[in-house]
């Protein structure tokens, strides 16, 4: 499979070469040239198979014959491995046709663990081939950082930075993120927000010289392979659930729209998703964009579900992409005016196209902390901010007659503040991260400066020296 980057002007690349890219040299995203597909018999086969099983079937046609089936097929059984359900990403029923999908049974408690575990030992399989080494920078509003961090810690091949917001993040998600002890992971606290911080990752990209000399790479989901692996559990909770002979839609706690891209991309590749609900909460561009088709930043605002604090919601760009014809043109278009004028329109076309299969709403604060209360009353279940917002939200979608699966994207003990607030309840974090909060922390705090963060991590990683 080839990789054709959004704003159509970055050479076609080959899965590995993607993989290592991270984001396209025109500042655009990959996306695979086609989508693959799977006929409804195809999926009614997958019935009853393992999540390591549907994943090896969903992905293979991604990856091409660039790695051989087994050493493919064993990097996905070493990556689940490391989840604590055995069905790695189970579904919890809360309703008649109302269900939760648990995606926080990872090292870290949050959804990040699904893709990220699969992505270093990608990543670490590509580089070996080419025997070099990576430096490895990510944006983390708080939980792609612990993840990648959790991911990479230890490997040989590369050394990461992850920058993350100071002061911004939750407590756990930080402890997460500067307590390990491994030499080649570094968390970085940048004085500004995670917009920011996504900002500066996207300018070392946009650095050629740089670039190069750190042979940079990337582990944000404007990686394709991040998005990529998030498309399994779209799968097997759809199959679980009757697909493909009912369709079953699905609300997502959006920010950077990375996780409900894989749901299109699934529906893209035969899956028969009916709605992709896109919950907000009050960051919430993404909700204005569809009612108005106007995209237009405005201030960002601290909130109960810090990881959803966002305004440049990167993957946007490949649904744009998709839904006006792949017109590159229009896609660079619209990027220049966001990075002018912080705003765009949206043709009518794509519009309605986005409308087809999408519908947005936004959960405020208060509403986020009834819901954690009204949930656990009604339903015995905790969920976490960035859940209760998804959950706020897919009510307003609910249809009687078909599934709504809403994704919970992380473990309620990340946000404990919140969360006992809202419930009187304390999560507790799970046993095997009890003396988190006692471990030493490590980390340096940087200006919100390109140069300052770049000479950062020259002089500090060893990619690019030999
Ligand atoms: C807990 C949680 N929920 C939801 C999101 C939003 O996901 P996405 O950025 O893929 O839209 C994030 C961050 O990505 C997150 O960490
Ligand atoms: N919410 C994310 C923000 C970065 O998103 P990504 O999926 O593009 O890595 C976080 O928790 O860091």
């Amino acid at each position: 499979m080839d990789y054709i980057s959004t704003r159509g002007e970055a050479p076609v690349l080959s899965f590995s070469d993607a993989l290592l890219a991270g984001l396209a040299r025109d500042g655009g995203l990959y996306v695979p040239r086609e989508w693959p597909q799977f006929t409804k018999r195809e999926i009614r086969a997958l019935r009853g198979k393992s999540y390591q099983d549907i994943a090896f079937t969903v992905l293979s046609p991604f990856v091409g014959d660039e790695i051989a089936p087994e050493k493919f097929r064993a990097m996905i059984d070493e990556a689940y491995a490391t989840f604590r359900h055995p069905a790695v990403v189970p579904l919890v029923q809360t309703g008649p046709n109302s269900f939760i999908l648990e995606l926080f049974h990872g090292t870290t408690l949050a959804f990040k663990d699904v893709a990220m575990q699969l992505l270093a030992r990608l990543m670490d399989h590509a580089l070996e081939k080419n025997g070099a080494r990576a430096t490895i920078v990510g944006a983390t509003s708080g939980d792609t950082g612990g993840a990648a961090i959790d991911a990479f810690a230890g490997r040989s091949r590369t050394d990461v930075f992850i920058l993350f917001p100071e002061g911004k993040v939750s407590p756990v998600q930080q402890r997460q993120m500067t307590t390990t002890a491994a030499e080649n992971v570094h968390a970085l606290a940048v004085k500004g927000n995670f917009d920011d911080c996504q900002n500066l990752v996207k300018a070392m990209f946009n650095d050629g010289a740089f670039r190069d000399r750190v042979r940079l790479s990337g582990v944000n989901s404007i990686n394709w392979a991040r998005i990529m692996a998030q498309i399994v559990y779209y799968f097997t909770s759809a199959l679980a659930l009757g697909a493909p002979d009912r369709k079953v839609s699905y609300t997502v706690p959006t920010g950077n729209f990375g996780d409900i891209f894989a749901g299109y991309a699934a529906k893209r590749m035969g899956l028969p998703i009916g709605r992709l609900v896109i919950a907000t909460n009050e960051n919430d561009i993404l909700a204005r964009t569809l009612r108005t088709g106007r995209y237009e930043m405005k201030s960002v605002k601290a909130t109960t579900s810090p990881s959803m604090d966002i305004q440049i919601s990167s993957n946007f760009e490949r649904l744009l992409f998709e839904t006006s014809g792949r017109d590159a043109a229009g896609v660079r278009a619209a990027m220049a005016g966001l990075k002018q004028s912080g705003s765009f329109e949206i043709e009518p076309g794509t519009l309605k196209a986005i409308r087809r299969d999408f519908r947005a709403a936004r959960a405020s604060e208060k509403q986020v902390a009834e819901t954690i209360r009204t949930t656990l009353a009604d339903a015995g279940y905790l969920a976490d901010p960035h859940t209760a917002i998804g959950l706020f939200v897919a009510k307003k979608f609910e249809k009687p007659d078909s599934p709504m699966v809403t994704l919970s994207t992380a473990h309620p003990a990340k946000f404990p503040a919140a969360v006992r607030k809202a419930s009187g309840v304390d999560p507790g974090l799970p046993v095997w991260l009890g003396d988190l909060m006692e471990r030493p922390e490590r980390f340096d705090i940087l200006d919100n400066d390109i140069r300052s963060v770049e000479t950062h991590i020259g002089g500090l990683t060893r990619a690019g020296r030999n």
